[in-house]
């Protein structure tokens, strides 16, 4: 590297630090500060996860998306554990994406870019900073990246060794990733494949004719001998909260092509609900980095947060570089969403809005399960869609919590999960996620919201 590079790096490390003279919410109290440096510098003599070429690749389906020309799914679990991290539970999340995809793709003609919320979604920020069992207070828990869920104290204490082993399981759920996407597992003539293993069921009933249909579309183009190689392998990228800046920062390397800082944790960042102030650390650390960044925007926002956010997120307002997933709640996206969109539309900045419509429609059961309907979670996703058509812009794509497994965590849904099913396979650490069907149901959903608006 050059002198004059080394000079750059320098200043945009620089420039990147400015969080840490900035309130950071919810981050761990780590007990040991040696033991944390030693972490951090283990990590930062690690290779990136990711590489800036594909971010970038990344930014410019984001842009198309911000266009009206292609429609986001990012999915995977609230909280991927250690312990989970398994080539089956692995695969049958990749294989549900991918399902999920080819419902939307052929349902609404659309290129579908996909993102796992995955290989690094392992810290979480909580409404409290402890937790209460039978009389005994411990801290809570904030995700396999900081301490572990059994509840004890050696458990829940934070644990830096868990930053370095959370960079390791990140490496290995990727390369699977890869492998499964690029190695012919993704090919489109698998699409009955994908479907084998779920237990039959209305929702895989309904994909399998539609794969059937696919099948047939495929068998055309053969005949008309149209190459097929574009169909073997799919994009698939990762993303996760930049909530532990112990984890991101070490991982932050320079673009040698540009000198310019990208985080390698991850292809896409996104910024909590609940740590994306402004004058935040989360903030201030996301606009020094060049990925594609999402921020959460809960029913409070107003059309001035949004701006503010534009302008130190995205001041130049590159088409795909800043997501707004809004998750709102059933009840009030009709009556919040429209007038943010049109208020930054009315500014000039168009940038990618996509719904989660999980996290505004969280509910605790009497015996305690967080737990969601899939009524509301349907009903946000079609309030998401009618603000777009009310306001004239593009409803780009969904965020989802999801899972390949057959969990009872949501309640209703077309298996009609009710409360006393939610104990017989409750798995998440934190929230409740769509199962398999729920997510294939989800899909055909929005390819039918898709049409309407088209
Ligand atoms: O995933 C989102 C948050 O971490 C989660 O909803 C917070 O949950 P809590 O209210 O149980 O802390
Ligand atoms: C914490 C999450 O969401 P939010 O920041 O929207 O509450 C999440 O996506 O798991
Ligand atoms: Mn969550």
């Amino acid at each position: 590297m050059s002198q004059f590079t080394d000079t750059a790096a320098a200043r945009a490390f620089a420039g990147l630090d400015a969080y840490r003279a900035l309130e950071a919410k919810q981050q761990p109290v780590w007990p040991d500060p040696e033991a944390t440096r030693a972490a951090g510098e283990e990590l930062a003599a690690q290779p990136p996860l990711v590489f800036a070429g594909e971010a970038d690749q990344l930014r410019e389906r984001l842009a198309a998306a911000a266009r009206g020309e292609a429609f986001l799914l990012q999915g995977g679990d609230c909280a991927e554990t250690f312990a989970a991290a398994t080539a089956d539970k692995i695969r049958d999340r990749v294989k549900t994406i991918l399902q999920m995809a080819v419902v939307l793709t052929y349902g609404a003609s659309m290129p579908v870019i996909k993102v796992g919320r995955m290989a690094g979604q392992f810290a979480k920020p909580r409404s409290s900073n402890s937790e209460t069992r039978e009389g005994v207070t411990l801290p809570a828990y904030r995700g396999d990246l900081v301490n572990g869920y059994d509840f004890t104290e050696e458990t829940r204490a934070a644990d830096p060794r868990r930053l370095v082993q959370g960079y390791h399981v990140s490496a290995s759920t990727l390369n699977l990733i890869r492998a499964f996407t690029q190695g012919g597992f993704a090919d489109l003539r698998q699409v009955h494949a994908w479907n084998q293993g779920f237990v039959s069921n209305p929702a895989n009933q309904r994909y399998e004719s539609l794969a059937q249909e696919i099948d047939r579309a495929l068998k055309f183009m053969d005949a008309c001998g149209v190459d097929h190689t574009a169909l073997t392998r799919t994009e698939f990228y990762v993303s996760h909260e930049a909530l532990l800046l112990d984890y991101e920062r070490p991982l932050v390397r320079v673009d040698s092509r540009t000198g310019e800082l990208y985080d390698t944790s991850g292809h896409m960042l996104w910024i909590g609900e609940r740590t994306r102030e402004l004058d935040g650390a989360h903030v201030e650390f996301l606009s020094h980095v060049r990925n594609p960044i999402g921020v959460k925007l809960g029913p409070t926002a107003t059309v001035d947060d949004a701006l503010r956010l534009i302008d130190k997120l995205d001041p130049e307002r590159e088409p795909g570089r800043l997501t707004f997933i809004t998750r709102m709640g059933a009840g009030k996206i009709r009556d919040v969403l429209p007038e943010l969109l049109a208020g930054v539309r009315d500014a000039g900045a168009s940038p990618l809005w996509v719904t989660d419509p999980m996290h505004g429609n969280g509910i605790t059961t009497a015996t305690g399960y967080k737990t969601r309907r899939f009524d509301d979670v349907m009903d946000e996703l079609r309030g998401f869609f009618e603000a777009h058509r009310e306001v004239g812009t593009f409803p780009g794509g969904i965020h989802v919590e999801l899972t390949g497994d057959d969990v009872t965590e949501c309640l209703g849904g077309s298996e009609n999960i009710d409360e006393a099913a939610l104990e017989t396979r409750y798995e998440s650490l934190c929230d409740p996620r769509l199962n398999h069907m729920q997510s294939l149901e989800l899909a055909f959903q929005v390819a039918e919201e898709l049409k309407r608006s088209a």
